[in-house]
């Protein structure tokens, strides 16, 4: 995608005003969140109160009920299906629970795929996975298919095939979340030295601590809504808030 000068000075993913409801069920009531180019960001928050129907609508996979998503400026939501399918090929990289990696094709050819979706051809698609399973400690098993790794090793293959197209913003939906912790702990690594080396920014939805650790910046969902501790004033501590009063900044 190019950039226009003017639409660089936007954030590289901005929502604001989400609302979505699954059938009855609200899981979105007015979300906003804002992730800069090269920005780590981790959304926590109890089970159930949106967070990953606030991912499924930052990366275009769900249309908000309202409200809007914009990338580089540019409306997100109002795509069409095979436009923002498009989009998240070229410029998403995106990794759930449980890797969701093809079980019939081996961990080289998984990676391969986003690649060849895009058509890349096959022998240059396969040595650029290769290098990304190299990257990612899991060479050695370039030839296996998912049901005959370990958690740890699938869901290095998941990031390798997340990664492989050079994606501006990788989307993490609880990566560590099926892992004992010493493989979350190598998997969350993994993700972090790929992405700062790559320069791509990272969502990442957690409810575990550790995890949302590994990000520069923490926002929490609750009920539906986002709460992001370095903006809103009623969250930073009463002395702060004071202050900020004094200044009028909370008015
Ligand atoms: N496909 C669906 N059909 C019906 N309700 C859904 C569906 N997906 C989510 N919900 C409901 O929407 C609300 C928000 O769900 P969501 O999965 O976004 O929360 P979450 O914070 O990611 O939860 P968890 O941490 O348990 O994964 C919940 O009340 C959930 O039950």
């Amino acid at each position: 995608m190019t950039v226009s000068p003017a639409a660089s000075a936007a954030p590289l993913l901005a929502a604001r005003g989400l609302h979505l409801s699954h059938g009855a069920t609200p899981a979105l009531r007015g979300a906003s969140l804002t992730v800069s180019a090269g920005e780590a960001v981790a959304v926590t928050g109890p089970s159930g109160s949106g967070k990953s129907s606030l991912l499924h609508c930052m990366s275009g996979i769900l249309r908000p009920d309202s409200g809007e998503v914009r990338l580089d400026g540019e409306r997100l939501d109002t795509l069409p299906e095979e436009r923002r399918s498009a989009l998240r090929r070229t410029d998403f990289g995106i990794v759930f629970q449980f890797g969701q990696l093809v079980p019939e094709l081996t961990a080289l050819d998984n990676t391969a795929l986003p690649l060849l979706l895009g058509g890349a051809r096959r022998k240059a698609a396969q040595e650029t996975a290769g290098a990304w399973l190299e990257r990612f400690g899991v060479r050695g098993q370039a030839g296996l298919r998912p049901g005959e790794m370990s958690g740890g090793q699938a869901q290095r293959v998941a990031l390798a095939r997340a990664l492989v197209t050079g994606p501006r913003i990788v989307f993490a939906d609880e990566p560590t979340g099926a892992l004992d912790s010493l493989a979350a702990e190598q998997v969350m690594t993994a993700l972090v030295h790929a992405v700062r080396e790559t320069g791509a920014a990272l969502l990442l939805v957690t409810h575990d601590a550790r995890t949302a650790a590994f990000a520069e910046r923490e926002v929490t969902v609750l009920d539906g809504t986002v709460h992001d501790p370095s903006a809103a004033p009623a969250a930073v501590p009463a002395a702060a808030g004071a202050a900020a009063r004094r200044t009028g900044e909370d008015a």
